[in-house]
């Protein structure tokens, strides 16, 4: 598609402005907006300090998923011999799944890269920084470039607390490039990243520590997945230091650079708990990048935490100015940052303007089994309601009863009484993160549980537990101030 000439586009009428639209970040958000902008007919640049596609696609949701992938095969390999295969013992080899996530990584950042060429967005390699709220400055050359609406779309880093010999750990932008796999491995933190790593290194063959400050794994899940997720973990032979956060790393030998990086790291722990590892996996949280950004020079406003703040429209304090996915730190999820890109897109460059619909986002964890969550959890859902029914099952794959595995995996429904409308489901399960996408449809469309039971079941599937539940298992009423178990279910 060929871009309007600056004199052609709509904006850049007023000569001025050297493009409509200038993108700062070639993330998920930053290349959705270009592209989409791009083609309502905007004169659209966009700048990418580091690589097309962003964390996603470089450092993230991508080459995690490619490495569960790798993390599962341990798991059938040993399963299939209960199914009659016989196998040769399966040698695991770290540089060549993370030669395979290389390949994969780059063909995408190609295809980013020819989705914006095709789409008539202007690419440049640099970083890019405000000089006020209409111009930004290219680092790579000095260039400044007028926009007439600049979009801020610049994702988010890891959050790094201070501790001593905190420069030995690493983060998830790390690891997904050791040159050696490390045998022992200590993460700090409890959250999505800390559980995923864990499940999939543990699982690779590491001996895996989690130290984890809360009293339990994954806050501000459903306080049932928590249990189940940890009990799993800790039978997997996963260790959780729960109550505890790292105090201090030192270093016991072996040189970063000597072309080996695992080095051996001593860990303390502020509850007096030694540990060696050869690596350590530091999770925190993530921050967003608005460091050295021009911010200020512009007027952009931010929370104390460094995050844009932004109204429904993504829009800034400054009228030309807005902002998308994790910069704004609200839901840090591709399919979110996606969306604002998109919305943004649309309605500033399109003929339909349309705002984010926030409720009931679907979100997995990729642990093994699985967590897939939509919408309230119990303790959520018993706050803000009057009457909440708790339908929660926990059963046994069928496949398990031939492998013998005795993890139980739990499906739980969350129903508001008066409306029989479904607040939340919370799957730990094979595939939940497949199963809660589908979900998310019924209860983003205001699905009542008389809906889900009147569904007929695909059998025999995981996903049949979910129709197949009839009783609730415990209501919480504060118009009776009551709490009856109603169901003797096997929960
Ligand atoms: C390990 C990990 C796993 C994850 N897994 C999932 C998952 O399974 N599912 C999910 O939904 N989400 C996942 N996420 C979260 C997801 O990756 C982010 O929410 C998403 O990438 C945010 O998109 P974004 O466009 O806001 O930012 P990003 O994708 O981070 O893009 C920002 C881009 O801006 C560039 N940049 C920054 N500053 C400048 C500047 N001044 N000039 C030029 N360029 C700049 C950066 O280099 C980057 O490419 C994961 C995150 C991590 C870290
Ligand atoms: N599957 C997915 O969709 C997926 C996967 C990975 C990451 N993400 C996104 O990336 C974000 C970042 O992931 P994350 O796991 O780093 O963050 P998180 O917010 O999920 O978890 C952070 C963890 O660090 C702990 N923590 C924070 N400060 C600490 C300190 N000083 N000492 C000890 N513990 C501390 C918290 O208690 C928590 O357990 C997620 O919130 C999520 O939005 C999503």
């Amino acid at each position: 598609m060929s871009r309007p000439a600056a004199e052609d586009s709509a904006a850049c009428h007023e000569k001025e402005f050297d493009v409509d639209l200038f993108v700062i970040g070639g993330g998920s958000g930053g290349v959705r907006a270009a592209r989409v902008a791009s083609g309502h007919g905007a004169k659209v640049m966009l700048a990418e300090e580091y690589r097309l596609g962003g964390t996603c696609v470089i450092r993230g949701c991508v080459p995690k998923k490619l490495f569960v992938y790798a993390s599962r095969f341990r798991d059938t390999f040993e399963e299939a011999t209960e199914f009659g295969w016989r196998l040769s013992a399966p040698h695991f080899d770290w540089r060549s799944l993370v030669a395979a996530k290389d390949r994969e990584i780059t063909r995408l950042e190609r295809l980013y890269a020819a989705g914006q060429e095709g789409a008539g967005v202007e690419v440049v390699r640099s970083r890019a920084v405000l000089e006020d709220a209409h111009t930004v400055r290219l680092i790579n050359n000095g260039r400044r470039v007028r926009a007439r609406v600049i979009l801020i779309a610049t994702g988010a880093r890891p959050e790094l607390p201070h501790f001593d010999g905190i420069e030995l750990g690493i983060t998830s932008d790390d690891i997904f490039d050791l040159k050696t796999f490390p045998r022992r491995l200590v993460i700090g933190g409890a959250g999505y990243i800390a559980m995923e790593f864990a499940g999939l290194f543990a699982a690779l063959g590491s001996d895996v520590t989690v130290v984890c400050r809360g009293s339990n794994v994954l806050r501000g899940f459903d306080e049932d997945v928590r249990q189940a997720v940890a009990g799993s973990y800790t039978n997997r032979g996963i260790k959780l230091m729960v109550g505890d956060s790292i105090r201090r790393l030192e270093r016991r030998g072996g040189h970063v650079g000597d072309g080996d990086d695992a080095g051996r790291i001593n860990v303390t722990t502020e509850q007096g708990g030694r540990l060696v590892a050869d690596q350590v996996l530091l999770a925190f949280g993530r921050t967003p990048n608005t460091t050295s950004l021009g911010l200020e020079r512009a007027g952009v406003k931010t929370e104390a935490d460094g995050a844009i703040v932004t109204d429904a429209n993504s829009r800034t304090n400054i009228s030309n100015i807005y902002a998308v996915g994790d910069v704004s730190n609200q839901f840090n999820l591709t399919p979110v940052a996606v969306r604002e890109g998109h919305a943004f897109a649309d309605s500033m460059f399109g003929k339909n303007a349309w705002q984010v619909d926030y409720s009931n986002v679907p979100t997995a964890v990729f642990s093994s089994p699985e967590i897939g969550t939509v919408g309230l959890t119990e303790l959520a859902a018993r706050a803000q309601y009057l009457a909440v029914d708790v339908y929660k099952v926990r059963f046994r794959p069928l496949k398990a009863a031939v492998t013998g595995d005795c993890e139980a995996s739990l499906l739980k429904v969350i129903v508001d009484c008066e409306s029989d409308r479904i607040l939340g489901i919370h799957i730990f399960a094979p595939e939940a993160s497949e199963m809660i996408q589908v979900l998310a449809i019924a209860v983003g469309g205001g699905a009542t549980m008389k809906d889900l039971m009147s569904v007929m079941a695909v059998h025999p599937t995981v996903g049949e537990e979910i129709v197949a539940m009839r009783t609730p298992t415990v209501r919480y009423d504060r118009r009776e101030a009551t709490t009856s178990p109603l169901a003797s279910a096997a929960v």
